[in-house]
């Protein structure tokens, strides 16, 4: 007797696998859930209920369906779909439980084909992308074999997991008469989406946001000094300003926003990553130097991103200045000075001597005043990362430069990759603020991690909305790294193999003589797990070289070596463009080692090794960083980065990391054998004179 379970027999009905388990339920045949199998009996009963429930409206429904359906489709359609029917697996659709039980007028002519009626191919689907066949199949109510047969008349041979491009989807759908409507796909992840509009009439004036680039040694620091030192905003005596990436000035009672991170790499990488914070370029250019490759540089990058430009003429003091010489040297490059007639400001100064920078200000404002640089005040910030840091005290510390909208001291926020709640907010004064407006600069706490110079930020209405955004994103972010990293190692194959990144895996095979290289060879070859295939693209015999390794780079293999080793380039090489090198003695193991990371069951091996003996001699106890061990390196060697235990008669008292390591005032990374140290250790201050250290590493055994 045919059976089925509950969810194949809802489908074939179109309802939920729930209604039918409560309907079964109710007839007291015993099921526990969806997957509870019913026999011929059981869905009998079923039927005789929905046919006498139904029968009336469905036939109607139906009716009415067919009508507006054909009444949409063109004839040729119409036909497509006739034919279909006529030779379609449809009739295989029907439920087992049907097949051989569909005598004429055993529930009179309506009844009978009610299943494969009901299981109707939609007019409409909707998709947003690729689908594979077998979804494809699902959502226009088919087998996948008939999408399969379709797509053999169309001269594609696919399996049921093949990819459809919409394209094909389209034919596809055409030829079954349905129409395909694509859906855009909303990325929540997007901050652009959380941003609110601006209506014109919220829109104040701003002050400009300031970049300065030049060549090397034209004084791009020197003007950035002198402008801080004599504009500062804070008139009050004692501002110390703070280096925090950017700061602000004031003018005639006007405020103008410099980046303080001079040159081309903070602007071009903010570009990169598609930030526009530069309202104004200043080009620095030295009087008595003229224009030179990195100043045709920086034009170029202001032009590119259409930021005006301002030209401070520098070191107007120096005997040799010539200004007239950077002018036309400029024009060449088409910055034409007002002067001579051109829409270019020129500016003579002098950065040392504070010349000139009154005036590059109020050209600053003139230009501003131009452009209307415009932002929104009364509504959430947003804007760019300026810079960024891991503070050890205060953790994640970054300069935010508001663009738009005012952030406030506990507001939700997230920062590219990264989220929190602003913790403090301290100004380029080194002022606590509560509260930042437009073109304003400012360093934030509060972060999770780190973000990138050039990110941008956006304040959340509520925290878990930001969390929630800032979280997706760094998720998103972790996997494109590691997509981009990824190089095929042994110890990932698996993961790549069930993501379906890999098909083949590329492997280059160097031995000692050349029997082995084509066994090795020939062994590999005949693996074959999932479908996945071992490619051979290098066999050769000899050590394996760094030509080898640069193949293997280059075309994500792995090299497997039989009794050869690698040389010391292609080591390092190996080390520095991530190449898995797995040596091996005897074939079979090679083979094992490949076949079960290939079905994911290589767990790396680990092995302690200890670096060296070093004795505490003296021990000092300071407020804030605990115990240090004076220390005395006996043998061997200590690192910043190694684990450590603690040895006391015998018996080990601690085991954890080093936290500081020091010779004399200095962080070093490591202390060889007859020196002496200073050793903090993570999470423990009760180190004591005598005590032994003993440094290790955990290192991964090579396979041999
Ligand atoms: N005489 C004179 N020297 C100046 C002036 N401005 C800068 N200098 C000197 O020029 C040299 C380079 O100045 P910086 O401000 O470091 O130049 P920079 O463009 O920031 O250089 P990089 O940061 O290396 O790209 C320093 O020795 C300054 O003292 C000026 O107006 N007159």
């Amino acid at each position: 007797m045919p059976k089925m379970r509950v969810y194949e027999y809802a489908k074939t009905v179109n309802k939920s696998s729930k209604d039918i388990v409560n309907a079964l339920k109710a007839k007291n045949i015993e099921v526990n859930n969806h997957m509870s199998v019913i026999d011929d009996h059981a869905i009998k009963q079923l039927e005789s209920e929905s046919a006498e429930s139904k029968d009336g409206s469905m036939q109607k429904k139906d009716n009415q369906q067919g009508q507006s359906a054909n009444a949409k489709k063109p004839a040729k359609k119409v036909d497509n779909s006739t034919r279909n029917r006529k030779q379609s697996p449809q009739q295989n659709q029907r439920p087992p439980h049907l097949r051989g039980n569909r005598g004429p007028g055993r529930r009179g002519k309506s009844k009978k084909n009610r299943p494969k009626e009901m299981a109707k191919t939609p007019d409409k689907i909707k998709i947003s992308g690729s689908l594979s066949v077998a979804e494809l199949a699902e959502k226009l109510r088919k087998e996948s074999a008939e999408i399969i047969k379709k797509l053999m008349g169309m001269g594609v041979m696919a399996t049921k997991n093949e990819e459809l491009d919409v394209t094909t989807i389209q034919l596809l759908c055409e030829d079954f008469g349905v129409e395909v409507e694509e859906e855009e796909i909303v990325d929540v992840l997007d901050m652009d989406l959380y941003e609110e509009e601006d209506a014109p009439a919220d829109l104040g004036v701003r002050p400009p946001v300031v970049t300065i680039m030049g060549h090397v040694d034209h004084g791009k620091t020197t003007l950035l000094d002198a402008i801080r030192k004599t504009k500062v905003t804070d008139t009050e005596a004692g501002g110390i300003t703070q280096h925090i990436g950017a700061y602000q000035v004031e003018e005639n009672g006007k405020k103008v926003t410099f980046l303080d991170t001079p040159g081309h790499a903070a602007f071009t990488t903010m570009r990169a990553r598609g930030a526009q914070v530069t309202d104004i370029t200043i080009l620095v250019v030295a009087a008595d130097d003229g224009v030179m490759p990195q100043t045709v540089e920086a034009l170029n990058h202001a032009k590119a991103a259409e930021v005006p430009i301002i030209v401070a003429v520098n070191k107007m003091d120096k005997e040799n200045a010539n200004p007239d010489r950077v002018m036309q040297e400029l024009t060449e490059h088409q910055l034409v000075p007002e002067a001579w007639g051109g829409e270019t400001i020129f500016v003579n100064v002098s950065a040392v001597k504070g010349e000139g920078i009154d005036e590059l200000l109020e050209m600053i404002l003139l230009v501003s005043e131009v452009e209307e640089f415009k932002a929104n005040p009364d509504k959430r910030a947003q804007g760019t990362v300026v810079e960024a840091e891991l503070d050890k005290g205060r953790g994640p510390v970054a300069t935010l430069l508001v663009q738009n909208g005012t952030m406030n001291v506990g507001d939700p926020i997230v920062v590219g990759n990264t989220f929190g709640r602003i913790r403090a907010m301290v100004n380029d004064l080194g002022r606590r603020v509560k509260t930042a407006g437009p073109s304003t600069p400012v360093e934030i706490t509060g972060l999770s991690d780190v973000p990138q110079a050039g990110d941008q930020f956006l304040v959340f209405e509520d925290e878990k909305k930001a969390r929630q955004v800032g979280e997706g994103r760094q998720a998103r972010a972790k996997e494109a790294e590691r997509k981009q990293s990824s190089k095929v190692s042994l110890d990932d194959l698996f993961n790549q193999i069930q993501e379906g990144e890999l098909k083949e895996i590329n492997v280059i095979i160097k031995a000692d003589v050349q029997g082995s290289a084509e066994a090795v060879k020939g062994s590999l070859e005949k693996i074959d797990v999932e479908g996945v295939k071992v490619n051979i693209i290098h066999t050769a015999v000899g050590a394996i070289s760094e030509s080898d390794v640069i193949l293997a780079s280059a075309s994500n293999a792995i090299i497997v070596g039989f009794n050869v080793r690698p040389d010391v380039n292609a080591k390092r090489t190996a080390d520095s463009e991530k190449v898995d090198v797995r040596l091996h003695r005897v074939i079979y193991d090679a083979i094992e080692e490949i076949e079960s990371a290939m079905k994911g069951m290589l767990d790396p091996e680990f092995e302690e090794k200890v670096l060296g003996q070093v004795e505490v001699r003296q021990t000092f106890k300071v407020s804030k960083i605990g115990t240090i061990a004076g220390s005395y390196v006996l043998e061997g060697k200590i690192t910043r980065d190694s684990s450590v235990r603690v040895i006391r008669d015998g018996v080990i008292v601690y085991d954890g990391k080093v936290d500081v390591l020091k010779r004399f005032k200095d962080d070093v990374k490591e202390v060889a054998t007859n020196y002496e140290c200073g050793v903090t250790l993570e999470n423990f201050n009760d180190v004591k004179e005598g005590d032994i250290i003993e440094p290790y590493k955990m290192v991964e055994v090579p396979r041999t």
